[in-house]
């Protein structure tokens, strides 16, 4: 594949800034355009200021940057390059021209099993790549997933929770609904390191997919009981092949969570991501 934005050095004049796409984690976003190759990108503002300052914070930045540089997947986001000013750090990363998957499953509510099954499909594909580069994303939901012009969906924040400062505040203001059993049980940390944990939280994207709410969704005390405890319901109009695959991820125990490969070969997978007669009839043709 032609990589557009070759040169290492990068700067802002390069660029001609369009409109702002909006606020991201860490900072502000707009569309832009390399003026040399017409190449639309998105560039992300971080104020230095906004990141912790100390050693620590700039070292980890260069790892994350240096991670996330050779990644290089249809599902996840690419980071093309980088460069700062004395007050900014500005990150070029690939345009996802449909935007965030969470918007569009609170706009449909719910996902049609067909297209839940699309996108379980390549979150697996995407997540057997990172775990092959010993990268754990740890913080899989609909909030980092955005969907590409052709309605693929691009992992992003990949990586970046293992490295990121793990103060408690971003693990605790976040949403408990997608951790794992092994993170909220205090005691040993070493299972938080271990790639299984990615299984856990695909077991819950898919659950929120098809149902369009959280399997553990309740006050934070319920929610951190009901996950040590895996106490979920699937409703009964959810089909006996999805409840199968929720059930062999929402596993207790790490090791026993079904393998991406196996996944990636379940019959609910199977049954409508193959191409041709074996999958079901959709509402849009096959690309
Ligand atoms: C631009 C964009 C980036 C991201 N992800 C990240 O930046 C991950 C964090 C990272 O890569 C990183 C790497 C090194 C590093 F040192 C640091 C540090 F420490 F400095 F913080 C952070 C996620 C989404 C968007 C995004 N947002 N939007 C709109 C929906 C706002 C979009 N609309 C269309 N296309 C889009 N791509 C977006």
């Amino acid at each position: 594949v032609d990589q557009p934005l070759v040169p290492k050095q990068f700067h802002l004049g390069m660029f001609e800034i369009g409109r702002p796409l909006g606020k991201g984690k860490f900072g502000r976003v707009y569309l832009a355009r390399e003026r040399g190759t017409g190449f639309i990108c998105a560039l992300k503002v971080l104020y230095k200021s906004e990141l912790q300052q100390g050693t620590g914070v700039e070292k980890q930045v260069r790892r994350e940057i240096e991670i996330q540089s050779n990644l290089r997947h249809p599902n996840i986001l690419k980071l093309y390059g980088h460069f700062h000013d004395s007050k900014r750090i500005f990150l070029i990363l690939e345009f996802a021209g449909k935007g965030e998957l969470y918007k569009h499953l609170r706009r449909e509510s719910r996902f049609p099993e067909w297209k839940a099954a699309q996108y379980i499909a390549q979150m697996a594909a995407a997540l057997k790549y990172l775990h092959r580069k010993h990268v754990i994303h740890r913080d899989i939901k609909p909030e980092n997933i955005l969907v590409g012009i052709h309605g693929e969906i691009k992992i992003s924040d990949f990586g970046w929770s293992v490295h990121a400062p793990n103060n408690r505040r971003n693990t605790l203001c976040g949403t408990l609904d997608y951790l794992p059993p092994e993170m909220i049980k205090s005691g040993s940390k070493d299972n938080w390191y271990n790639e299984k944990v990615d299984l856990w939280s695909l077991g819950v994207l898919m659950y929120e997919f098809l149902v369009g709410e959280a399997p553990f969704e309740d006050t934070p005390i319920m929610t951190h009981k009901r996950i040590a405890r895996a106490d979920m319901t699937i409703p009964e109009w959810v089909s006996k092949e999805a409840k199968d695959l929720i059930k062999k991820l929402l596993v207790l125990d790490p090791e026993k969570r079904l393998p991406l490969e196996e996944v990636q070969n379940h019959p609910w997978i199977i049954k409508h991501c193959v191409k041709g007669e074996r999958a079901t009839n959709r509402e849009k043709p096959a690309k």
